[in-house]
């Protein structure tokens, strides 16, 4: 653990939650201070449809509110699209960008990540940016080329510790159950540090580096243990706030 870096514990819903979710998000929030001891902050991003109500429900307790996308534009003729403006005038604190269900299910590519992520910053906002490689770019021995090239792609050259978030996710590891082993994280994580060091300077230093992928209370504790990993982005296991509570639990001193 990187006793420097405060934790995040972060939640993607993805497309899953309705208005009735929101009583599971409530026990999230209600239950998070405690769970953690306040060692970690703690956030949920949701779809857009609940943010605004999701804001409210964690008003005052322990988790903040992102979302899970944005248009790199602030207004316009794009129809079905959210800007990172509206989802700010929602009341969310962060957004993912770059997750590889959109690099996959929307052909994102590095560029429209960093365009994305200059839209976040300029709603004020805190930019998740993911990266991570496939199962045949692991193993074709491509992993560490892969975050290369998504970080000098996707990171803006004016990221800073307190505007920027990573995410490493390696693909095949997402909603698997897969994990990878906890020297291919530690050596994952290590190399975006130096990257970002190199890229930041100081405030690479500062960064936090979460790790993604088939994070569950069961495995938690082995995975955040490791450097440079300051934390997590969680998709199923979020949904539920015994399993999300769990999670945070790791870090409770
Ligand atoms: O953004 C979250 C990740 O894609 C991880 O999802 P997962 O915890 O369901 O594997």
């Amino acid at each position: 653990m990187s006793p420097s870096i405060r934790p995040l514990v972060a939640g993607n819903w993805k497309m899953n939650g309705l208005s009735a979710d929101l009583e599971e998000l409530k026990a999230m929030a209600t239950g998070f201070e405690e769970a953690c001891g306040g060692a970690v902050d703690g956030l949920i991003c949701t779809p857009a449809t609940l943010i605004e109500r999701a804001a409210r429900t964690v008003e005052g307790q322990g988790l903040s509110v992102g979302g899970e996308d944005c248009h790199a534009k602030e207004s316009g003729a794009h129809t079905g699209d959210v800007s990172a403006e509206m989802i700010a005038d929602c009341g969310a604190s962060h957004i993912i960008v770059g997750h590889s269900e959109r690099r996959t299910d929307h052909g994102e590519s590095s560029q429209t990540v960093a365009e994305k992520a200059k839209a976040v910053w300029r709603g004020g906002l805190v930019a998740i940016i993911c990266v991570g490689e496939t199962e045949a770019q692991r193993k074709a021995g491509e992993t560490l080329e892969v975050l290369d090239e998504q970080i000098a792609g996707s990171v803006p050259g004016n990221a800073t510790a307190d505007n920027m978030v990573v995410a490493y996710e390696p693909v095949w590891a997402i909603g698997t159950g897969l994990t990878p082993t906890v020297d291919d994280v530690a050596e994952a994580h290590a190399h975006i540090r130096a990257r970002l060091v190199e890229r930041l300077g100081e405030h690479g230093e500062a960064v936090r580096i979460l790790y993604g992928g088939s994070v569950k209370p069961s495995n938690a504790a082995e995975l955040m243990a490791v450097d440079n990993v300051n934390g997590a982005l969680i998709g199923g296991a979020s949904l539920k706030a015994q399993d999300f509570l769990g999670i945070a639990a790791t870090y409770r001193g």
